[in-house]
């Protein structure tokens, strides 16, 4: 027997708006960063949707990355070691979407589960933080830098071979702790991030991507939510920013076809142009620093996904196998 396809309330009758009796649960890691930016996603729900505060719960959610403080992140493993737990959460339904720092993402979600709605874009760049000096050419001979990120340290490297850098973990009060100590002279984090928890004043200006190529994605928020979910499709659809989303799909392309991770010094930042168009620019380090491989694509958006594919695949076989080889 043959039947008409089911309605879209089939799955029951139409859902209400979120409701402080029935809350549209929010998943988010526990840091500081992590909240502020789940608080900016909820603020744009309420305002979308004329929602009271009560109706959007946030659910702190504890990640591998978040547990594991005393060794290297890059020792652990590879990316997703800051969305497992939650990504586990959204499929089994005690949450109902997930906001995560794009950066942090793997470049495939897990069956099921899809990446729907990127916020508008912060401000790319690192910062250079440092109690004592202005910029990277002001650290004197063999300073020590201390970063837990093997791009900025390979970047750092190529440009500054005499620089001594330093494991450095932990929240941002942590590192900033940690130069009070005398620790390290200097460090980096994202300016998007300094920028959510209102400690901007703590960096000297942002850093050129001319002179530290940003990592894919860095400054930008994604949500994940479950396939077919159509509820949530209809709320997150108004807060999509379309120029973010041409600018990950080069970049996310250009990452998945190195097979980047942690512990791959790549650098990725797509820029958009008029007409329609976009450039990509890509780069590659050895994890010393004594070698560097950059490239640039430009085309129109629609070919974003396209762009970082090619762009990859040219540092790729200029590169050669083993090319990330010999980590410190
Ligand atoms: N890996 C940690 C992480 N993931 C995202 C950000 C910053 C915020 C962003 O890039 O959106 C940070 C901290 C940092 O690099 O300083």
């Amino acid at each position: 027997m043959t039947s008409a396809p089911a309605p879209a309330s089939a799955r029951g009758p139409v859902a209400a708006p979120p409701s402080a009796d029935a809350p549209l649960r929010i998943g988010t890691r526990g840091s500081p960063l992590a909240l502020a930016q789940a608080e900016e996603t909820r603020r744009r729900l309420m305002t979308a949707h004329d929602l009271p505060p009560e109706a959007l719960e946030i659910v702190p959610i504890k990640t591998t990355g978040d547990r594991v403080q005393d060794r290297a992140l890059s020792e652990i493993g590879g990316k997703g070691l800051f969305t497992k737990e939650i990504e586990e959460a959204l499929t089994e339904g005690r949450i109902d979407l997930a906001v995560h720092s794009m950066k942090d993402m793997p470049v495939e979600q897990p069956e099921g589960l899809v990446l729907t709605t990127y916020l508008p874009r912060e401000d790319p760049r690192d910062a250079f933080v440092s109690l004592r000096h202005a910029a990277i050419a002001a650290l004197p001979q063999g300073a020590v830098v201390g970063t837990s990120s093997l791009r900025r340290r390979a970047q750092l490297l190529h440009r500054r071979p005499d620089l001594k850098v330093v494991e450095f973990r932990g929240n941002v009060q942590t590192r900033l702790r940690k130069l009070e100590d005398g620790v390290a002279e200097a460090t980096f984090l994202a300016v998007a991030g300094l920028r959510r928890l209102g400690m901007l004043d703590l960096a000297e200006a942002g850093i050129a991507p001319e002179d530290m190529l940003p990592a894919v994605a860095q400054g930008a928020i994604g949500i994940e939510q479950r396939a077919g979910d159509d509820v949530v499709s209809a709320l997150l659809a108004s807060l999509n920013d379309a120029d973010t989303t041409h600018q990950l799909a080069a970049e996310r392309a250009f990452l998945a076809g190195l097979d980047g991770s942690c512990r791959t010094p790549i650098g990725g930042y797509a820029t958009l142009l008029p007409d329609a168009r976009l450039r990509l620019r890509g780069e590659i380090i050895r994890p010393d620093g004594s070698e560097r491989l950059a490239t640039e694509r430009e085309g129109p958006i629609a070919d974003a996904a396209a762009l970082g594919a090619d762009a990859a695949a040219e540092l790729r076989d200029r590169g050669g196998v083993g090319f990330f080889d010999g980590l410190g």
